[in-house]
């Protein structure tokens, strides 16, 4: 039978994802962090590793590339993956928010130009509450913008607060809370049912009694 494939993004969700399938036997022994190959056979041969790009998972679940994965739920908002969510890891847990210089009136500005990573998630928020805002796409360092009059404002994640702090900015507004979610194909989740459901229910019991998967763990 052909393996169940795995998309996971190397980078902040890789270790802890890595992990819980451990923990529950599926393990990756010829994987390392630092190998130029993209898939990885696991150890019993049941199971594909895929690496993406962490905004990719959701786009090779949603398409059947891949029938499961673990993607942040910022990355599965922004790509508007159509794919089942049916665990959240607890772990991966960070805040979307608005942020600029200190003292910054949002109603001062129109339209509120805003630097983002985010521009679906960003634009659905702003929209939802009719106000009128304009996105510039940027791909990291998205705390510069408003430094450097690139943008009024920026929308991004905040975890310790440490890289808006050392860039003197404040979060002007908090938006939505964000964590890792196990993620399946909506196909996949029918015709190889028998495999992914253990699968998903092994991984939910660990999430369930550690409770304390942890970015500090
Ligand atoms: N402080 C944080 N900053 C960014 N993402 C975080 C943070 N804490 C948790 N995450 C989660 O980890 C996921 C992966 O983040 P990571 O930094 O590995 O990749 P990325 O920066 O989105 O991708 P890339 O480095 O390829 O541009 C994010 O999508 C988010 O869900
Ligand atoms: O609140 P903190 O704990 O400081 O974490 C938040 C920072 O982490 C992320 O950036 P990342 O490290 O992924 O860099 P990049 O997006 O700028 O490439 C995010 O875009 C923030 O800049």
């Amino acid at each position: 039978m052909e393996p169940i494939k795995i998309a996971l993004a190397k980078g902040r969700l890789a270790d802890l994802s890595l992990e819980i399938f451990e923990q529950i036997g599926i393990t990756f022994s010829s994987y390392y962090e630092k190998s130029r190959k993209l898939t990885f056979l696991s150890d019993d041969g049941q199971y594909e590793l895929i690496l993406v790009k962490a905004m990719d998972v959701g786009t090779y679940v949603e398409n059947g590339a891949a029938d499961m994965g673990v993607a942040g739920k910022d990355t599965l908002l922004e790509a508007g993956a159509d794919v089942f969510e049916l665990v959240d890891l607890g772990f991966g847990r960070c805040e979307f928010a608005v942020a600029g210089k200190p003292g910054t009136d949002l109603s001062d500005y129109q339209p509120l130009t805003i630097g983002t990573k985010y521009p679906k998630i960003t634009n659905d928020y702003f929209q939802s509450q009719g106000r009128q805002v304009e996105t510039i796409k940027l791909n990291g360092s998205v705390e510069l913008a408003p430094l450097v009059g690139l943008s009024d404002v920026i929308v991004d994640i905040v975890e310790t607060g440490n890289t808006l702090k050392e860039n003197n900015l404040d979060v002007l507004e908090t938006m939505l809370s964000i964590s890792a979610r196990l993620v399946v194909n909506k196909a996949s989740f029918k015709t190889k049912g028998t495999s992914i459901r253990p699968v998903i229910d092994q991984v939910k019991a660990i999430i369930d009694n550690k409770g304390r998967v942890t970015d500090e763990d």
